[in-house]
């Protein structure tokens, strides 16, 4: 109920085009309701007497009374399509704020495919759900009770046939309501399972390829596919048994009507027209339920998405703002870790254990190790993209988490392992390190990056545009750019996750020249899978397991660290180090 709440909040900015739909399908509804009544009056009175003025008069009547209904009906689809619309378009925005702050655990927790399932196909269910509401829900009621209540006033002889349909027809209603809100509850978790195959699958297509996967990805989705349209085929035909039974239902109403009709007329106790405005309004009735448990079924099927959206909504943030966040004018780059140890999961295994070591301003610090042994985690810890679970990091000698987080990343240039770039100008992404930055200041980024050369060569040289994901360039080209997005940064700190493993050997030592001499103030941490990255580097922390298990320079370490040494003997093997 509180999502509801949460969910219903959305609407306040529209109420008044809320109310006006409805009261608008209230003069449709009037309207529709008014006409057998005429008709009823056109053959008892004009025809039954030859009155053609009568008939005429009446005849008009309908007409105007049709288009006033005419009138509120588009009106009512207009307005209520307008709140549906604007009220969904608001729930994505905040939806999209919110995940825009998630912490990466918090990411983690709801997995991209359902994030992208909840922002698209939630919020449209959301959207159709208040659309019918307005629109439908109003009429369908009033359709039912206006026309017993007229029945009631004009043929109160045929009443009684509506005491036996009614309630036979709110049971099945009420039966096959409750049975296809299931089933379509069944169909959401379908579309689910579809939406994030799809996007696993767009996400991984050159993975796929490449293990020749492509058969058994295409066996995978057909199968949720086939889920998919066994679930929509069940909860469609409960949908569309439910009209011919309520037909059935109603046309054996109508033959009551017409027998006992025929008998009163025969009596001389009912007119003919009674009997025909009496089938009219059955069949409305007819149509007010069926609309009524339609609107019915739409808002069930809303509930599951207000919850997952209120879900993210209500989400919180696990890295934030102190209440009186530091804010520095200038960071000098000295970063200790003391005692520092972190796990994905609450109780999960440590990845990284009782981490300590200091940098000092400018010092460039290389980190090498196992795989999953930690490297990464450790230097996501610096732009707080996860926070210590024990121990704590300073920067400048101030805890990290009373640092002003915007302020304390503005001060980072972060390069991850898989370089993430942005549809759009090669301009742009440049643009997204420095919003200020002028072009002679992208191109010297670039100098450093060793990037100019390539694009240069490109047509549009700054302008050209990257694909989704940059797959319009190489992976080498890739990292580049996004090295050169770093450093156009000038951070006080910069930090290279394995940036250079699709950088040739002589452009890394370039790289490795221009950090050295452009960015000497800035403290550099590189993590590297090769020591020549990381050869000349002040200090070097040897990782495994999570732990550091040597610290030093490469001199010291290749002197007493068992791990140093060992990684050293393969890369000579393999005349990694030697060749550089
Ligand atoms: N988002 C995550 N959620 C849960 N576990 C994670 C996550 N990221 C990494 N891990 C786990 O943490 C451990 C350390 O991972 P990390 O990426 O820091 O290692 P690494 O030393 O950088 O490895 P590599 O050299 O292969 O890049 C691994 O066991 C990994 O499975």
């Amino acid at each position: 109920m509180q999502a509801v709440k949460r969910i219903l909040q959305f609407l306040k900015p529209y109420k008044w085009l809320a109310i006006l739909g409805p009261l608008l399908m209230v003069v449709e509804v009037t309207m529709d309701l008014i006409q057998p009544t005429i008709m009823q009056h056109i053959i008892d009175t004009g025809i039954a007497n030859q009155d053609h003025t009568y008939v005429v008069k009446m005849g008009i009547l309908m007409i105007v009374s049709a288009l006033v209904g005419l009138i509120g009906g588009v009106g009512c689809s207009i307005f209520s399509a307008k709140t549906a619309v604007h009220f969904a378009t608001d729930i994505r925005k905040d939806l999209f704020d919110t995940i825009s702050y998630f912490s990466s655990s918090n990411r983690d927790e709801f997995g991209t495919g359902k994030l992208i399932t909840i922002m698209t196909s939630d919020v449209e269910a959301l959207q159709r759900a208040l659309m019918m509401t307005l629109k439908i829900f109003v009429r369908g009621p009033l359709l039912f009770v206006g026309s017993i209540v007229i029945v009631f006033m004009t043929a109160r002889q045929l009443f009684p046939v509506l005491l036996i349909v009614v309630p036979v027809l709110i049971i099945c209603i009420y039966f096959f309501t409750k049975l296809s809100g299931t089933m379509f509850g069944k169909v959401q978790l379908a579309i689910d399972a579809v939406n994030t195959k799809l996007q696993e699958n767009l996400a991984g297509i050159r993975v796929i390829k490449a293990f020749n996967r492509k058969r058994h990805q295409i066996e995978q989705f057909t199968d949720v596919n086939n889920q998919l349209t066994k679930r929509t085929i069940t909860a469609d035909q409960v949908v569309a048994v439910l009209m011919p039974l309520t037909m059935f239902v109603i046309n054996m109403g109508i033959i009551a009507a017409l027998w006992f009709g025929a008998i009163k007329v025969d009596n001389g106790t009912l007119q003919v027209g009674v009997i025909l405005a009496f089938i009219n309004y059955l069949t409305i009735i007819m149509n007010g339920l069926i609309s009524s448990s339609m609107v019915l079924m739409q808002i069930a099927r809303a509930f599951p998405s207000a919850n997952r959206v209120h879900k993210i909504l209500a989400t919180s943030i696990d890295i934030q703002n102190t209440e009186k966040p530091i804010q520095l004018e200038e960071v000098r780059g000295a970063v200790t870790f003391r005692n520092v140890s972190f796990s994905y999961s609450k109780n999960g295994e440590q990845v990284l254990k009782n981490i300590s070591f200091t940098a000092h301003p400018g010092d460039f610090i290389g980190i090498i190790g196992t795989t999953g042994s930690g490297k990464s985690t450790l230097v996501k810890m610096i732009p707080r993209l996860f926070d210590v679970d024990q121990g704590q990091i300073f920067i400048d000698d101030i805890p990290l988490k009373h640092y002003d987080l915007e302020m304390l990343r503005e001060n980072i240039g972060f390069t991850p392992q898989k370089a993430t770039l942005f549809s759009g100008s090669i301009k742009e992404n440049l643009q997204y390190g420095n919003q200020k930055s002028l072009e002679k200041d992208m191109y010297k980024a670039l100098d450093a990056a060793s990037a100019t050369e390539f694009v240069e060569k490109l047509k549009d040289d700054l302008q050209h545009n990257l694909t989704q994901g940059a797959t319009n360039l190489s992976g080498g080209q890739r990292q580049r750019l996004a090295l050169a997005r770093a450093f156009i940064r000038k951070p006080s700190i910069l930090i290279l996750d394995d940036t250079t493993s699709a950088v040739d050997s002589i452009s890394e030592k370039n790289i490795q020249q221009a950090i050295a001499t452009d960015y000497q103030n800035t403290t550099t941490f590189i993590v590297a899978s090769k020591i020549s990255s990381i050869i000349n580097a002040n200090k070097i922390l040897v990782m495994e397991d999570g732990a550091i298990v040597g610290m030093g320079t490469h001199e010291e370490l290749l002197e007493n660290n068992k791990v140093y040494q060992e990684i050293y003997d393969t890369q000579v093997e393999k005349g990694g180090v030697l060749s550089e």
